[in-house]
This record gives C-alpha cells, sequence and structure tokens, in this order.
C-alpha cells in the first residue's frame, strides 16, 4: 500500500510551544506532587490509570534486569528445548548447568516476563513449558542472535554517562565488531567483517519479509543492493520476483562471503569513496542509511543519485525515529546503539525525505509496511 503524501513527523517547529509547554509543566508539577499520587491511588477508575502508569515506570526502572534473564534463558539453551515441548527443572539445569534452585529463580523469572509458563505434570514437582513470548520467540533466528549480540551493547552502556561523555572519542566495544563504524572515508577497514555480516544475515528475514510485503520489486527489471552484505535481502528479492538482475554492492571483504549461488553480479567497494556503478533501474539501501552520520550518508545519496537514471528508484528500508506507536524503538534503542557504535543515528521519515530531495531526487514518498518496529520504507525517484 503506498501513501502519497509521506506521515507527518513533528520537526522542531512543530513541538509544543509557548501556552503547550506552560500546560506540559503544569501537568508535570500536578503528577509529581504527593497530594495528587495520594489522591489517584485512592480514587477508584483513576486508580486503574495510576496502576498502569506505575508499572510502567516499574518496567524503565528495572528493564535492564529483565533483559539479561532473555539473554540467560536464550543462551543457557532453555528456550530452545522449551520449544520442543514442556521440560522438567531438573532437566533444564543440567543443560544450563545450573543447580535445580537457580534454574528454579531463572524460570520463575522468565515466567513473570511471559517467556516460559510454569505447568504440572503428574509427578513432577515442576515442569515448565514456553509462554507466548517465548512462542513468539523461539522460531526467531534474528531475535535470538540479536539478544546474543546485545552483551556489546549492554556492556557499552554500563556506564551510560560516561559513554556519553566520551563523545565517541573512546573505542567501544560496538565499533570493534562493526569494524566499518566510527572511521569515516580515510580509516575505513572491513576486514572482521564475517561475525557482523552473519549477524546481519541472521536478523534479514523479519526485514526482507516487512519490504517485500510492502513493495513489489517485479516491476522492475534489475536490483542493486547497496551495503547488501552476503546477500540474504537480495536473495528474498530474488524469489519474490525471479525476472530480476540482481547486483550486490558491498566492501571488497565482504563481498567474498557472498556464496556463488545467489547469482548476483558482485561490485566490491566503499559507497564513500568509489562510485556506484550504473545499469540499475532500482537501488535498495537496507539497514545502510542510519549507521551513518550525516555528511556521509548525504555523500552516499548523491553517489546513488548519480548512479540512477532519471525517473529510476531507490528504497530504502530501516527503522525510523519517531515511528507511532514504536517511539522508544528508534529515539531510545537505535539512537543509544548507534551512539556505542561510534556512527550513524536513527532519523524521521521528513528528514531522510529531506536528506533525498538535497542530494537531487525529485521526489519520495513513504510506502506503509505491516510492522514498522522491524523497518519501514521510504521509496525515492531519481
Ligand atoms: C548493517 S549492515 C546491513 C546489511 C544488509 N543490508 C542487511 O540489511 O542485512 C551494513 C552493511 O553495509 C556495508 N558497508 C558499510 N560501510 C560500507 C561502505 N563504505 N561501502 C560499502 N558497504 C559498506 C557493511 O559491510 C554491511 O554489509
Amino acid at each position: 500500500m503506498i501513501e502519497g503524501q509521506a506521515k507527518s513527523t513533528a520537526c522542531p517547529g512543530e513541538r509544543p510551544q509557548g501556552w503547550q509547554v506552560r500546560m506540559l509543566s503544569w501537568r508535570n508539577r500536578v503528577i509529581g506532587s504527593q497530594r495528587f499520587q495520594k489522591w489517584a491511588a485512592a480514587t477508584p477508575f483513576v486508580r486503574s490509570i495510576a496502576r498502569r502508569r506505575a508499572a510502567q515506570l516499574f518496567d524503565l526502572v528495572a528493564g535492564f534486569s529483565y533483559s539479561q534473564v532473555l539473554l540467560a534463558v536464550v543462551e543457557s539453551g532453555c528456550v530452545q528445548r522449551l520449544a520442543q515441548g514442556p521440560a522438567t527443572t531438573a532437566e533444564l539445569a543440567e543443560i544450563a548447568g545450573l543447580s535445580e534452585d537457580a534454574c528454579v529463580r531463572l524460570m520463575r523469572a522468565a515466567a513473570a516476563l511471559g517467556i516460559v509458563e510454569e505447568v504440572g505434570l503428574k509427578g513432577e514437582a515442576s515442569c515448565w513449558m514456553l509462554g507466548r513470548h517465548g512462542a513468539a520467540l523461539h522460531p526467531n533466528e534474528g531475535a535470538l542472535a540479536m539478544i546474543r549480540h546485545h552483551r556489546l551493547l549492554y556492556a557499552d552502556l554500563a556506564d551510560p554517562l560516561a559513554l556519553l561523555r566520551a563523545d565517541r572519542a573512546e573505542p567501544t566495544a560496538l565499533q570493534r565488531f562493526w569494524t566499518y563504524a566510527g572511521q569515516g572515508c580515510d580509516g575505513l577497514d572491513g576486514a572482521g567483517a564475517d561475525p557482523y555480516s552473519h549477524l546481519m544475515s541472521a536478523s534479514q528475514a523479519a526485514v526482507s519479509h516487512e519490504i517485500l510485503a510492502a513493495y513489489d520489486f517485479s516491476r522492475h527489471e534489475s536490483l542493486l543492493d547497496v551495503g547488501g552484505g552476503h546477500g540474504a535481502f537480495l536473495s528474498a528479492v530474488g524469489e519474490a520476483a525471479p525476472r530480476l538482475r540482481l547486483g550486490l554492492f558491498d566492501l571488497p571483504e565482504v563481498i567474498e562471503g557472498v556464496p556463488e549461488s545467489l547469482g548476483a553480479d558482485r561490485h566490491p567497494g566503499s559507497f564513500l569513496t568509489d562510485d556506484i556503478p550504473s545499469g540499475y533501474d532500482c537501488m535498495s539501501l537496507v539497514r545502510i542509511l542510519h549507521d551513518h552520520d550525516d555528511a556521509p550518508a548525504l555523500h552516499l545519496l548523491k553517489n546513488i543519485r548519480a548512479a540512477l537514471a532519471p525517473g529510476k528508484t531507490l528504497l530504502i528500508g530501516e527503522p525510523l525515529a519517531e515511528t507511532p506507536g514504536a517511539e522508544a524503538m528508534g529515539g531510545a534503542y537505535f539512537g543509544m546503539y548507534l551512539w556505542a557504535m561510534g556512527s550513524g543515528r536513527p532519523r524521521t521519515v521528513n528528514e531522510i525525505r529531506a536528506m533525498l530531495a538535497e542530494a537531487g531526487f525529485s521526489a519520495s514518498r513513504r510506502v506503509s509496511t505491516r510492522q514498522p518496529i522491524i523497518a519501514s520504507v521510504i521509496v525515492a525517484q531519481a
């Protein structure tokens, strides 16, 4: 489904000003007052709102602990074992290398988060199966890979103020992982690209699913995926549109790992220092633009514009900042992740459209996706 107009995302000028700011200040004074809090807790109907808000605030305070419970049940192999059916505490304790006491503590924590559920089986003291979140999670290899990968982000965020005060001048765990990040055009180093290329391939299925449900590539003759990694996105597009001629542009070290079976033309190079090859009527940037600060991101868009004939198409697919209903994903998750990575920022749809116009694209529009928390799509015409 294609929207004619980009959905409006607040620009700084559209944010609350003047009397609205005074109203918000009044609201904050009321919410923060002990008298109001006591009144809200004691008043029927308002009480249920107050409880919900208190629970949300508690989740904010304790969320880091929830994420570590998730890491423990995934890394221990318990989620994968429970995907095959219920298991006893004794069996899970053995798989996880834990005492039964520790295992019960972990499982109860995971049950409270909806990852597992405690069930009664005849003759067993305690037995467990997957909960709602565990059931959704276990077949999602990409999400499981990201949960493990988050060890690095967790380490970088151990002292969040120190991370921010370093102003990206100190090396971080994430910067060492994403070897191309934070090095600018001159010091670019794709060596050691295998770990991130595998992580990207593992987490690509959900992204290509969203993009392919939103956009029909069979209207094109050829597609160059810029920053295409090991070709997971191209492979999914190739299945959906078998007549499309495929090309993949990425750093030479990454291109080496592209399987022959992909059947795509390979173009090794850096989109920051080399020209993008021409001769394609569509190009894609999937989870690329947000990796780069504004100057290199604009350079990349200009580079692509120069390689596309007038009227030809660029598709950008990535999660966006200020996505309604998924604001925390953009500002709080990607904002901090990309800061720690040393390069890039999440952008709103309007920020990307403004950059596309500056790069010389004649038109752009947002295409709705079913799960914008995974990927949004912007399509531009050269
Ligand atoms: C976050 S990954 C996304 C990979 C893929 N598009 C996906 O969604 O799975 C970023 C990709 O951009 C590539 N990349 C980073 N800097 C690059 C550059 N200067 N030139 C070409 N490719 C680059 C990386 O090697 C990596 O494959």
